[in-house]
């Protein structure tokens, strides 16, 4: 007998979020709004402290006067590449932030971490950096909302995709069937298609999305590549 099975029965879905680090930070706030109105599906801000990577952005100041004025609606996942990610949950909860996405080299105490943040309203993400094996984030998996495999060495837009950080991706969608995967870092047209086979669906982009002279149209190819590797992973299961 046939088998009819949905093709949309996986439990994550394709979400493309523009890393708003390449726009003209004089703007954030039209520039957040004009991402959502060329199909975003979420916002990601890069917070640098300087110290954990070379570059510095902002912080949860800024997050709070970007809440106020693009409102209630779009998902803020905050980038934290900062040293002791601790010290920013509460500040940034009270911001207006939604995902607190912290780097799993910048503490010793994970667990705790987690706990905080889950605790403060928020849900949960955990980054690696390229040298960083995707066995120390697996522990961790069943608690996270999300594992952030970074695509370049964190501090700068612009930067060139690294294609060799696809088989983490592979491992973890091969061992964690419903876990949103995102992928950072030199993501556009010329590699969505290698993140999305490799099990990606949740896709940062930054110059290749802001840079455009038509955002909404890489957002919708970034979306379709993705939506349809998750329709053809489904079928194949
Ligand atoms: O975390 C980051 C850099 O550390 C950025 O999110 C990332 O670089 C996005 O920009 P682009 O798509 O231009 O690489
Ligand atoms: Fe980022």
């Amino acid at each position: 007998m046939r088998t009819v099975r949905a093709v949309n029965s996986m439990a994550y879905s394709a979400k493309i979020g523009p890393s708003i680090l390449s726009s003209d930070l004089s703007c954030l706030g039209s520039e957040c709004v004009r991402m959502m109105e060329c199909g975003a599906d979420y916002l990601h801000l890069d917070v640098m402290d300087g110290h954990f990577v070379p570059n510095i952005t902002f912080g949860h100041p800024m997050v709070e006067c970007l809440r106020k004025s693009v409102g209630q609606d779009p998902f803020f996942d905050m980038h934290m590449m900062v040293s002791r990610p601790e010290q920013w949950v509460k500040p940034m909860a009270a911001a207006g932030a939604n995902q607190y996405t912290f780097h799993i080299e910048a503490t010793t105490n994970p667990g705790n971490l987690i706990k905080e943040i889950k605790e403060s309203g928020m849900k949960v993400g955990l980054a690696i950096k390229p040298g960083t094996t995707v066995e120390e984030l697996a522990p961790w998996a069943n608690q996270i909302d999300m594992a952030l495999v970074m695509t370049v060495e964190p501090g700068f837009g612009g930067q060139k995709f690294m294609e060799d950080m696809m088989p983490k991706v592979s491992w973890l969608r091969s061992q964690f069937p419903s876990l949103d995967i995102e992928v950072d870092g030199g993501v556009g047209p010329d590699s969505i298609h290698k993140c999305a086979e490799a099990g990606a669906n949740m896709i940062v982009s930054g110059s290749a999305v802001i840079g455009s002279d038509d955002p909404r149209s890489v957002i919708a190819l970034l979306r379709t590549a993705v939506a349809e590797a998750i329709q053809k992973r489904s079928l194949d299961r």
